[in-house]
């Protein structure tokens, strides 16, 4: 099972989306605070109240070690779901990054944890504390359905849901993508001849 995310470690996220059909990617507001960021593992999930981190605390605490914690927010973009500290508690517990349909807080404090942060952006606004949520439950984050233990994908060009229940079929699927890619690039982009080709073959359809 796990060496499933080893594989999907080396596919690229674009191909995992075409694997299906653009059909679990979440809504691309979502972006890694760095570009470089690339995350591949399995969601903990966390529901709050808009504006709420109680429940984002709990999950931190009940997450194991590479998980990624996948937060429904609400998209509330007025309060942050966490900060640098909040980040940094769930860094050292050994979480593996965090996406969020929501806002984070202490940008700078957070690039420099080089922790892997997916989010709408930013605001100066804390949360509130009032314990509305639940953790490990179905969530709907970015437009997306995520169950527990879903695998969540993502980097630069988006973060995309993998149902736990088709992993090996989108999997299968996505590495035969990514060489069918490769071959392409190889056999299209090697001259100005084949690139002319490949064009008036398509456009000829
Ligand atoms: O404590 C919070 O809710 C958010 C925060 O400022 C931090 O994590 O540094």
């Amino acid at each position: 099972m796990n060496d499933i995310i080893e594989k999907l470690r080396e596919t690229p996220t674009t191909c995992v989306s075409d694997a299906m059909q653009g059909l679990n990617n979440l809504h691309p507001d979502i972006k890694p605070l760095k570009e470089e960021y690339k995350i591949v593992g399995r969601a903990f999930t966390v529901k709050t109240a808009a504006g709420d981190n109680f429940y984002v605390l709990k999950a931190i605490r009940e997450a194991k070690p590479g998980d990624i914690l996948v937060i429904d927010a609400k998209g509330d973009t007025y309060r942050a779901i966490a900060g640098d500290f909040v980040v940094g508690m769930a860094q050292t517990l050994g979480i593996q990054g965090i996406v969020v349909d929501g806002v984070i807080r202490d940008v700078m404090g957070i690039k420099n944890l080089n922790f892997p942060v997916f989010c709408k952006g930013t605001t100066v606004a804390a949360s509130n504390k009032v314990g509305i949520g639940e953790t490990n439950v179905p969530i709907s984050c970015g437009g997306v359905t995520v169950h527990p233990n879903d695998i969540i994908i993502g980097d630069v060009d988006g973060v995309v849901v993998i149902p736990q229940t088709i992993e090996q079929d989108v999997l299968n699927k996505a590495v035969k993508k990514m060489k069918k890619d490769q071959e392409r690039e190889e056999s299209v982009l090697k001259s100005r001849e084949s690139v002319i080709q490949y064009l008036d073959n398509i456009l000829s359809k």
